[in-house]
């Protein structure tokens, strides 16, 4: 009874202090509004500003460290503003973390594709009755003109947030193609929306101008603090036998006290072998990777939250939206792929503000695997152009819905489906809007008969009708492109689907869909085909460049720690906090990720086996069909959707030239090609 008048009073104070923040944003009446609703005494560097921006209706871009309180940016304003803030987020784990988060009188919601039609349906409700403040969403989302229609005329949004903004940038880190939509003429066009929020803790000047540049956020809007916390001591060593060397650390000063630690590893199989040793040699540990359940991954994170298990062994899939604030040590078994990943997992320790520790063990055999990965995404311009051959020269008319089958397509061009995604993406929002992208849906429909025969139910429905005019009967069923039926009938995709629910509500037919798509509208056929396979390449091949030049910033850091960094005032044994957080800085601040030369890696640039092995690998695969890139790949022992490792993994010569730079291997490679083709072999 007590408890329930205490929680009134509460929610009453809090709704007269955000009274009193609309009408007067200072900084008093904002603080008390923390002090009320969260219980804080002060604004940490960086948020009174960036609120006091958006409550004005200016779109900011804000950097500050993982841990930092970035999410109060957006809740705050969201208290005050009138009418709804949309967050985007880049994984559903992270949406309902932030969901759960919020506080009691800030009411939220989710949208994601993963809900159940039930679900959605009451979110969408509750957000039409104006029971929701907050609502999460996918970038994915944005393809979807109905998600987008929802807020045509009823629903006015206040602000768009956008979370882990780097994404947005090629130059990133972390690009997602779906970020790639984000900009501020498709947020105004569509949402009427004028003001965003772009949060991310870790972005290069290059990332945060394009970020920017996307967002149309003002260059003086920018509120950014030191992008690493100087409650990291941060250390590096060399090791030659990193199983032993992690045991040592973990059972010497300071890791041996500590009661919570990750350990980072790049490769799943790695975690669970590590954290296996780690138990087998009495330290309370468990794996944690993508390849895990939803249900597993959830356990081993409760179970770490709860200090059950003292260390998790993880891949970077942990850790986003980890809001265990007593984490005291972070250790990376591997190699980050870039200073960015780098401050991201060393910014999961201390977030409580106490003094804490990250540890890298550096080994040269690992850098070289990560950096012979970097590679995986590459393309060639001839399988660029055949590919957008293939999206323009499809049958049907302009403005009906094509498709690509996304699995088929990537094995057909060996280019990943991420990669392709992004030249779609570009061919969208690029200089010249080629065409319209549609949400991905399961194109392949086989469709059941229950109760009235085909024949019968066509002459009621026109939808059965056109499915039987379109389709192909496979032991006796009908299998049709769920597209040819939206294009013959002129309805979406979406309609189409939604007409065969009720079918089979009714009980008169049942069915299945396979093969995911994406699906897209042309609106203009490019002139030259060529001279634009030309600049997506070259796009391409620089992204592809900027990543490595991001591991090997990385690796050149920690190698000048190990070796060379003696003179550096503070640092002392494996101690580096001050070099590494100087040498962090200088690259946040610098247009284009460089590194020392002297600290940086140099892959062999030749190898004497190299050509005559080439030789041997085609005499002896001369049944494939190879590029140059295909076999610089193999060399590499790269994995690619036309040369899968499931098969080409056992080969004598898989992974043999890891050291050896890749572009070298794929010009040792075009010339053996080029000899063997000639012979007419
Ligand atoms: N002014 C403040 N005073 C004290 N604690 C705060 C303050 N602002 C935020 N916090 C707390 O700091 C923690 C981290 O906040 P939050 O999750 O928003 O960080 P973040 O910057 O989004 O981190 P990440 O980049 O890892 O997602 C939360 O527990 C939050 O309640």
């Amino acid at each position: 009874m007590e408890r329930e008048k205490k929680g009134a009073v509460g929610v009453v104070g809090v709704l007269k202090a955000v009274e009193a923040a609309r009408e007067d944003p200072s900084e008093q009446n904002l603080e008390s509004l923390l002090r009320l609703a969260y219980g804080y005494d002060s604004f940490r560097q960086g948020q009174l500003e960036a609120i006091q921006n958006v409550v004005a209706g200016e779109s900011t871009m804000l950097v500050l460290p993982t841990g930092a309180g970035k999410s109060l940016c957006y809740q705050i304003p969201a208290m005050i503003l009138s009418g709804l803030t949309l967050v985007v987020s880049p994984l559903l784990s992270l949406m309902v973390d932030q969901l759960r988060k919020l506080p009691a009188f800030l009411p939220g919601g989710l949208l994601a594709s993963s809900q159940t039609s039930d679900e959605f349906h009451e979110t969408l409700q509750r957000l039409r009755a104006g029971d929701i403040k907050v609502l999460f969403v996918s970038p994915e989302r944005f393809l979807n003109e109905e998600f987008l229609l929802i807020f045509k005329d009823a629903l006015p949004i206040s602000l768009v947030a956008i979370d882990e903004a780097h994404c947005i940038s090629e130059w990133s880190h972390n690009f997602r193609p779906s970020y790639l939509r984000l900009r501020a003429s498709l947020l105004r066009r569509k949402l009427n929306v004028q003001c965003i929020l772009a949060m991310t803790a870790t972005a290069t000047t290059q990332t945060l101008e394009e970020i920017m540049n996307a967002l149309e956020i003002p260059s003086n809007n920018l509120v950014k603090t030191s992008q690493i916390r100087d409650n990291l001591q941060l250390s590096i060593s060399m090791s030659d036998n990193r199983l032993k060397d992690l045991m040592l650390l973990l059972k010497s000063s300071p890791f041996v006290d500590m009661r919570s630690i990750i350990v980072y590893c790049k490769f799943q199989g790695e975690t669970d072998y590590v954290s296996k040793y780690l138990c087998d040699n009495n330290i309370s540990a468990k794996s944690y990777h993508s390849g895990l359940s939803m249900k597993n991954r959830s356990r081993v994170q409760e179970l770490f939250c709860s200090n059950k298990i003292r260390v998790v062994v993880a891949t970077v899939a942990f850790g986003m939206g980890l809001d265990k604030s007593d984490v005291e040590g972070v250790i990376h078994y591997s190699l980050p792929e870039s200073l960015e990943e780098y401050v991201q997992e060393t910014g999961r320790a201390g977030r409580d503000g106490r003094l804490s520790h990250c540890h890298l063990l550096l080994d040269s055999t690992t850098f070289y695997k990560i950096r012979s990965l970097s590679h995986s995404d590459g393309v060639d311009e001839y399988a660029i152009s055949k590919f957008l051959y293939q999206v323009f020269s499809c049958d049907n008319p302009m403005g009906s819905i094509c498709s690509l089958v996304k699995e088929l397509t990537s094995r057909k061009f060996d280019i990943k489906e991420e990669v392709l995604l992004t030249v779609l993406t570009q061919l969208e929002i690029g200089g010249q809007q080629y065409l319209r992208l549609l949400p991905q849906f399961s194109v392949t429909c086989t469709l059941y008969f229950h109760k009235t025969s085909p024949q019968l139910l066509a002459d009621k429905d026109v939808l059965v009708r056109s499915v039987l005019n379109k389709s192909e009967t496979k032991d006796g069923n009908f299998v049709f492109e769920v597209t040819k039926i939206a294009n013959d009938l002129n309805i979406t995709v979406n309609e189409v689907i939604d007409h065969l629910q009720q079918l089979k509500f009714s009980g008169e037919i049942s069915f299945e869909l396979k093969d995911p798509a994406y699906c897209y509208v042309i609106l203009k056929k490019p002139d030259d085909l060529n001279t634009l396979s030309a600049t997506i390449t070259k796009w391409l091949s620089e992204v592809e460049s900027s990543k490595i030049m991001k591991l090997d910033a990385m690796f050149a850091l920690a190698n000048f720690a190990v070796k060379g960094c003696q003179r550096t005032d503070g640092c002392s044994g494996s101690q580096h906090t001050q070099c590494i957080q100087k040498k962090i800085t200088e690259y946040f601040s610098k247009n284009k990720a460089t590194s020392d030369n002297d600290c940086r890696a140099q892959p062999h640039k030749s190898s004497p086996f190299l050509q005559a092995d080439i030789k041997v690998f085609l005499q002896s695969n001369s049944f494939a069909k190879f590029t140059p890139r295909a076999v610089a790949r193999i060399m590499h022992g790269i994995s690619s959707p036309g040369f899968l490792s499931a098969t080409w993994s056992k080969n004598h010569f898989w992974g043999r030239y890891v050291e050896v730079d890749f572009p070298v291997v794929m010009e040792a490679a075009k010339a053996e090609l080029v000899k063997f083709v000639g012979k007419g072999e």
